[in-house]
């Protein structure tokens, strides 16, 4: 494809396949393949659009894999998540994830030569360093063990001082599990003060309360987190972060715990952020992260009164947004997601639509582009956001705007303006994370009537449609033991599932104007979510660029 340091964006012709379709490719947030049990949402919801697709098995339905290596993850028990799901959908190939990068870094050590590192360890003599981030080990934003190493590497590097600002998961994780990630960091913390380092857990708060907004649905949450984080307020005030989260969890879960400081016997927070020092945000993924990154970074800033603003050195584990360049310094460089499917087909006349509420909308642009904000040709494409409700957990409005994503997908399919129009539904994934079983029901029953619409516009117009999805979870609520067994905590309760899992995912084609004879290939057994990219081009008339993994599809002969 590149020649003399030139991309050529032009896709050769398909020799069997048409162009100017109007296409329609769903993504369907959180809808994995499992089981047909009590504790499968989808299973148990009326779905009958879904399930009319199924019957298409296997020429025009089958299951692609999702998690693990086929998404660029460091293991096979790696669950999938939206951002390395969309990026494998919209770019065609497998990358290096955020997660596997870091890992690599740390062992080899590399992540101390690099830039960011050198630029922070400037204020390790007289400043503090102030890690901020999510406290867990879902891998799906951070990673406790990367945590622990940086803590580790910095202050065998000189940082004297340093203080952590935790997020409490429980989405990624059981619920319940951040009193136990607390203790392990805490733990930690103290060897580094018996080695001489004054090393404090200095805030905390739940992840969806505070900081990890993400696409600016709330900077209220920002707020919140810088408030405890760089001024030092919160409405909650411990000595102690472990008695802080016990004590906080008797009114909230993890996602959702206010914001607390740590503060000294005169009641004064131990770690405000000050001019001088450094921080560093330790998320490898960008969605929830670039909020503050824009906080912290920006000169000019207008989402809330930052009050103070101290001059510090700041740098992301990753760099979060490569149109941005946000931040600008970071520890590991990002994977270098080129050449996305988005961009071919935009160079090759294929007017796009993409729609999605607020919650999921970088999802089918931001993380489909490979993670780059803004359109490539704005003359070729239209990406409308439907805002998304604010301030509520999404087991009090399962359906979401789920019908609204419908409604503008089919509104643009009817429009004849574009030819491929592309939604994400996020009503499986976002419902299935409050572990409201009864609500997800009703949010994938929502879901369902989302893709009948947009099935029936492409009807409408002779089209075609591909609907798929990112990664499993509405199909699994409860966690199991090896043999598939629901699991009980100590209290004999179910322990309930609230994040993603590693099941497989559904892919469909189909619509009037899939040219007969079009079906699912049996050779490619192991298919995943970057097999899709090719695909789509196919439908959209084009073979795939070489280095893009395989189509799903073939023309049989009639
Ligand atoms: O950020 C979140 O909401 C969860 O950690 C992961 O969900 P997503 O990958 O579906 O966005
Ligand atoms: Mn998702
Ligand atoms: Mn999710």
């Amino acid at each position: 494809m590149a020649s003399s340091g030139q991309v050529s964006f032009k896709l050769e012709d398909h020799p069997k396949l048409p162009k100017g379709k109007r296409i329609a490719v769903v993504v369907l947030d959180g809808w994995g393949e499992y089981k047909p049990d009590q504790y499968n949402c989808i299973h148990v919801a009326q779905t009958p659009t879904m399930d009319s697709l199924k019957q298409g098995a296997p020429d025009r339905w089958r299951l692609i894999r999702a998690h693990g290596n086929a998404v660029g993850l460091p293991t096979e028990d790696d669950m999938g998540n939206s951002e390395v799901g969309h990026n494998a959908l919209g770019a065609g190939r497998i990358f290096a994830q955020g997660a596997k990068l870091v890992d690599l870094a740390l062992a080899s050590g590399k992540i101390y030569d690099g830039e960011g590192f050198k630029y922070i360890s400037e204020s390790f003599e007289k400043g503090t360093l102030h890690l901020i981030g999510l406290l867990s080990d879902g891998g799906v934003h951070s990673r406790l063990d990367q945590l622990q190493l940086l803590l580790k590497g910095a202050s065998e590097r000189g940082a004297k001082r340093i203080r952590v600002h935790v997020l409490t998961d429980g989405r990624d994780v059981l619920d319940g599990s951040s009193v136990g990630f607390v203790e392990t960091l805490e733990n930690d913390l103290a060897k580094l003060r018996e080695k001489g380092v004054d090393a404090r857990i200095a805030s905390g708060g739940g992840r969806m309360y505070v900081t990890m907004d993400r696409y600016e649905n709330d900077w209220d949450v920002v707020k919140r987190g810088w408030d405890a984080q760089v001024l030092g307020e919160a409405p909650h005030k411990f000595k102690n972060a472990v008695e802080a989260v016990k004590k906080l969890r008797e009114n909230a879960n993890d996602q959702y715990l206010p914001p607390f400081v740590i503060v000294d016997d005169n009641n004064k927070a131990v770690g405000p952020i000050v001019d001088g020092d450094a921080v560093v945000t330790i998320n490898f993924r960008a969605d929830r992260m670039v909020m503050l990154a824009k906080a912290l970074e920006y000169q000019d800033f207008n989402k809330f009164d930052r009050v103070r603003v101290p001059k510090i050195r700041y740098a992301g584990m990753l760099q979060y947004d490569g149109e941005l360049k946000l931040p600008s310094r970071y520890l590991v460089s990002p994977p270098e997601i080129d050449r996305t499917s988005g961009e071919y087909l935009v160079h090759n006349g294929v007017r796009t639509f993409a729609c999605s509420e607020t919650v999921k909308f970088g999802h089918v642009t931001f993380f489909w582009n490979g993670n780059r904000s803004g359109y490539f040709n704005p003359q070729m494409e239209e990406y409308v956001e439907i805002p998304s409700d604010v301030g509520i957990t999404f087991n009090v409005q399962p359906k979401m705007k789920a019908l609204e994503i419908g409604e503008k997908a089919r509104d643009a399919i009817l429009s004849g303006k574009f030819d491929q129009v592309r939604v994400n539904i996020p009503n499986g994934d976002m419902v299935g994370h409050t572990g409201d079983i009864e609500a997800t029901v009703v949010a994938c029953k929502a879901a369902d009537e989302a893709v009948k619409m947009i099935l029936d516009a492409i009807e409408q117009v002779g089209g075609i449609y591909i609907v798929t999805a990112d990664h499993g979870n509405a199909e699994d609520m409860v966690k199991r033991n090896k043999s598939g067994e629901p699991l009980l905590d100590k209290n004999g309760d179910l322990q309930i599932l609230t994040s993603h899992t590693c099941q497989p995912v559904p892919i469909a084609i189909g619509g009037p104007g899939l040219a007969p004879g079009v079906r699912f290939r049996s050779d490619v057994p192991n298919g995943g979510l970057a097999n899709v990219a090719a695909t789509v081009m196919n439908l959209h008339g084009f073979i795939s660029p070489n280095d893009y993994e395989t189509t799903l599809i073939e023309v049989a002969d009639n």
